[in-house]
C-alpha cells in the first residue's frame, strides 16, 4: 500500500510535488493537502482529485510523511499546531521550506523525528526541477527511498550528507531559475537594439537555452568543449566570450552565488530564532 502523505500548505511547490506525484501514478487518495480557508483548496481537489483539509493536525493524524511547504515565516506557529499529532506517531517530515534547519524543525515539532530537508526550484511546476535533500540522523534507508520518490515526480534530486550544503544548492539550484530569466531578459534586450522584435529575441533566447542545456546533459563531453565546438577561430563566438570573459562573468557568478549562500546562512539564523 502507498505511504499516506500529507502536504501543510497547497500552494505553487505543494501543487508541483503532487501534480508530480499524480503523473509518476502515486495514487490520489494517499494524498492530502491542507491549507486556511476552503476556498483555496476546492480548486485543488477538484483539479488533482487528492483529499484536503483546513485542519492541519487531523490531516497529519494517519500519515506517513508530512509535507511542510508553507511559508518559513509562518513555520513556527504551524509546527506548534502539529506537535501533539506528529508526536503521537512520529511520520517522516519533508520539509521544502527555505532556510531552516532540520533541527530547528524537529524541535519545534517536540523533537526526535526523523526529518529530510529539501531545497527544490520553481521549475518543478513544469516537471523539469532540481532539488537538493539532507536527512538527519534519525531517517532510514526506506524514508530515504520515499523521500526520493517523492521529489523525483518532479525532477533531479541530489542527496548532500552535510546540512550546510544546502546552502550551496541554493545558491547552484534553489535561487538559480532567477539567473536564467535575467539572462533571458538582457538578451531580448540586447536582441532588440540589434533590430531583432522583442520577442523573436526572447523565444530564440528561450529555445537555446533549452537546446544547449540538453545538448549539455545528452553529451559525454564536458561544457568547455561544448563551448569550443560553437567557437569558430576568429569567428563570432570567440569574439563574444573574450568579452564575457574579460568583463568578469565568472567572477560575477562567484560573487553572486556567494551573495546568495550567504544570506541562507542568515535566514537560517534569523528564522531559527523562536
Ligand atoms: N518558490 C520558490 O522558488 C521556492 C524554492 C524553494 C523552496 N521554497 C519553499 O517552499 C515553501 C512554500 O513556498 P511556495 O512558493 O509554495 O508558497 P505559497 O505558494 O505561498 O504556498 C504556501 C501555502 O501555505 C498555505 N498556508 C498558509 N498558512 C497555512 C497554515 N497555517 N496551514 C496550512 N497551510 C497554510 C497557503 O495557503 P493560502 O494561500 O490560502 O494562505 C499556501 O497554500 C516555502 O517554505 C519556501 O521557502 C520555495
Ligand atoms: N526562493 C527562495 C528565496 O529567494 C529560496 C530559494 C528560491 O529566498
Amino acid at each position: 500500500m502507498a505511504s499516506q502523505v500529507t502536504f501543510i500548505g497547497a500552494g505553487n511547490m505543494a501543487s508541483a510535488i503532487i501534480g508530480g506525484m499524480i503523473e509518476s501514478g502515486y495514487p490520489r487518495d494517499a494524498i492530502t493537502a491542507t491549507a486556511p480557508h476552503e476556498d483555496a483548496l476546492a480548486p485543488i481537489r477538484e483539479r488533482l482529485g487528492i483529499h484536503t483539509s483546513t485542519d492541519n493536525a487531523a490531516a497529519v493524524s494517519e500519515a506517513d510523511v508530512v509535507v511542510l511547504a508553507v511559508k518559513p515565516q509562518i513555520m513556527h506557529d504551524v509546527c506548534a499546531g502539529l506537535r501533539d499529532a506528529v508526536q503521537a506517531h512520529k511520520p517522516l517530515i519533508l520539509s521544502v521550506a527555505a532556510g531552516l534547519s532540520a533541527d530547528t524543525l524537529e524541535a519545534w515539532l517536540g523533537g526526535e523525528l526523523a526529518v529530510v530537508r529539501c531545497m527544490p526550484n520553481t521549475p518543478s511546476l513544469v516537471g523539469a526541477g532540481a532539488a537538493g535533500l539532507y536527512a538527519n540522523g534519525r531517517v532510514d534507508g526506506d524514508q530515504r527511498r520515499l523521500a526520493t520518490e517523492l521529489l523525483e515526480a518532479v525532477g533531479l534530486v541530489e542527496w548532500v550528507e552535510e546540512e550546510a550544503l544546502l546552502e550551496a544548492v541554493t545558491a547552484v539550484s534553489g535561487s538559480a531559475p532567477a539567473y536564467f530569466f535575467l539572462m533571458f531578459e538582457a538578451m531580448e534586450e540586447a536582441g532588440a537594439k540589434l533590430g531583432l522584435p522583442a520577442d523573436t529575441a526572447r523565444r530564440l533566447a528561450m529555445q537555446t537555452a533549452f537546446g544547449a542545456a540538453r545538448m549539455a546533459m545528452d553529451s559525454d563531453k564536458t561544457p568547455g568543449e561544448l563551448k569550443r565546438n560553437v567557437m569558430s577561430p576568429g569567428g563570432t563566438t570567440e569574439r563574444a566570450i573574450a568579452h564575457l570573459e574579460d568583463a568578469g562573468l565568472r567572477r560575477i557568478m562567484a560573487e553572486a552565488m556567494d551573495a546568495c549562500a550567504t544570506r541562507a546562512r542568515e535566514m537560517a539564523e534569523e528564522l531559527g530564532k523562536r
